[in-house]
């Protein structure tokens, strides 16, 4: 069962929560997916697990960001429920309709959400039954050809090399139920494909449904979106196996500007030479690639200008159709509500520029997706290009994770740390050269005038010359100095230095480390 639905504001105004469901929820979910996913950006995350005592939820969201708000459905883990993202999807559609900013109570909702839910769940159980009588087709399907000794071919997407003995049948049939609902554009089909799936396949198969379930297929759908392929290509390999031609070459295109004038004929070599030559057809293919790939170079390069139009012309199935107004007015503008394929080309332009500043594979795309779901269906604002937004909502991401939580009052918290008995310890990090050390000694100084005693620590034990620097700052404003001198684990010396501030009753101290090269600095 369903335990809470919360629609809120991005600004954290609680609009409407279901009052049947009550709110004897344990330990706070909500708060914790606020503070520890979607303000770390992890929104893109399919859902997040909270663990409090005596209960594991599962918690599902949805944002409406053109509007600001956020949907939050919270449900026993155990649970399983398939119609959750659903219920999600149609509470935002009607909420959207009915939102007003100025109106604070929505109890008028409680009916519609209690009739969605209804709904929901009907058609949840309505694609159980019919998942089930596929399925089972499927495996009737499956036992005849094994019993005909056929290989069943064409249903899966690795070429169809899938055999129908007793392991692989189930893979084959998921595949296929799968991609069915994906083309069908069922977007909770496919949930319960799975479900159908793992019911019927007995004890062993549900630990996969649990850890397929319907996080699997979303991974799915992304993969095919991402193949370039796509759906079309999922078709073609689920009724018969593709056909490639290895020995044909793809060659770009030349691009022709819509306001370009007609170009005369230059070209007047005879084609039919050039086919007789099989020579010189490689080697102008060959030049032409290399001469395509440096403009693919500079032009990603570029801050990614040529993204938009790229995406324009994704959008734009007959670019013949669009006049140069049309055209350069659609690059500049974009399209009026964000869609997730309008943002591809751009976040993975940020997100390989994010992973040559050293930032992991795994936090760039975690990045990327929160970005996506921060601004998919947002309008655009007039004369905004698309790169650019997607950047400003980056630029917004990454100072909000860098942005503490919380105030920092360094003198309240040394009291803390001296009233627990404890030294307080700052660590001075930075590229070379940027005044670590000199600093250190200037909040020294700071540190003294409020009455607090300080000690430093010189775990700078590689750059020579730093621990002789870092004494001359300690004598000249009479503060105890830890050196060990060079060569030391500065871990070591560090932990050293606190565990001799504690024993001598310092309040704070200060440790000075080796500079670290630029290689993360900011994007
Ligand atoms: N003008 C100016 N110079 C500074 C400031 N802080 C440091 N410097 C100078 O910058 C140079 C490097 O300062 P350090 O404090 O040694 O820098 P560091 O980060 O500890 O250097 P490494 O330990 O080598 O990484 C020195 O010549 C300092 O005098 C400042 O605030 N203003």
């Amino acid at each position: 069962m369903l335990e809470q639905l919360l629609i809120f504001t991005r600004g954290g105004l609680i609009l409407w929560t279901c009052k049947e469901l009550g709110n004897a929820l344990k330990g706070s979910p909500i708060d914790t997916l606020i503070r520890s996913c979607l303000l770390e950006e992890r929104s893109g995350d399919l859902s997040y697990n909270y663990d409090a005592p005596g209960a594991a939820y599962t918690l599902k969201w949805t944002f409406n960001n053109d509007l600001g708000l956020i949907f939050v459905a919270v449900y026993q883990r155990i649970l399983h429920l398939f119609y959750v993202d659903d219920l999600l999807a149609t509470v935002k559609r009607e909420f959207s309709q009915v939102y007003d900013p100025k109106r604070m109570e929505y109890y008028d909702f409680d009916d519609v959400f209690r009739q969605l839910q209804k709904e929901a769940e009907a058609r949840a159980e309505e694609l159980k039954k019919s998942s089930k009588l596929q399925f089972g087709g499927n495996r009737q399907t499956n036992i005849q050809s094994k019993k005909q000794g056929q290989a069943v071919i064409g249903r899966r997407s690795d070429g169809g090399n899938q055999k129908s003995n007793g392991s692989d049948k189930d893979g084959g049939d998921k595949d296929s139920i799968v991609s069915r609902k994906l083309l069908n554009g069922n977007s909770n089909g496919h949930q319960n494909g799975i479900e159908t799936y793992a019911t019927g396949d007995g004890k062993g198969k549900e630990n996969r449904e649990s850890e397929a379930g319907a996080f699997d297929v979303n991974k799915l759908q992304k993969k095919l979106r991402s193949k370039g392929g796509k759906k079309t290509d999922t078709t073609t390999i689920t009724n018969k196996a593709p056909k490639v031609d290895s020995n044909k070459k793809i060659t770009k295109k030349n691009r022709v500007w819509d306001d370009a004038p007609t170009q005369p004929k230059l070209d007047f070599t005879d084609p039919t030479d050039e086919r007789g030559d099989d020579n010189y057809e490689v080697v102008a293919t060959d030049h032409g690639k290399s001469m395509m790939d440096k403009e693919e170079i500079i032009s990603s390069d570029d801050e990614s200008e040529d993204e938009d139009e790229e995406v324009g012309q994704d959008n734009k199935p007959n670019p013949k159709k669009t006049g140069w107004f049309s055209s350069m007015f659609q690059s500049i503008t974009g399209k009026a509500n964000l869609e997730k394929a309008d943002l591809e080309p751009a976040l993975k332009a940020l997100k390989d520029r994010l992973m040559t500043k050293n930032v992991a594979e795994e936090i760039a795309e975690k990045l990327c997706e929160s970005v996506a779901a921060s601004l998919e269906g947002k309008k655009m604002g007039s004369f905004t290009r698309i790169s650019s937004t997607v950047k400003t909502a980056m630029e917004e991401a990454l100072v909000r994770i860098l942005t503490p939580k919380r105030s920092i009052d360094i003198l309240r918290d040394v009291h803390a740390a001296k009233e627990q008995g404890k030294p307080y310890v700052v660590v001075f990090v930075g590229v070379n050269g940027v005044g670590k050390s000199t600093n250190l000694a200037k909040v020294a100084y700071w540190l003294q005038q409020h009455k607090v005693s300080v000690m430093m620590a010189a775990c700078d034990t590689f750059r020579s010359g730093a621990v002789e620097q870092l004494r001359t700052h300690a004598r000249r404003l009479n503060i105890p100095i830890f050196e060990k001198g060079y060569e030391k684990d500065p871990a070591v010396v560090a932990k050293e230095a606190i565990q001799e501030a504690a024993r001598n009753g310092s309040d704070v101290v200060l440790v000075d480390t080796a500079g670290r090269m630029q290689v993360w600095s900011c994007v």
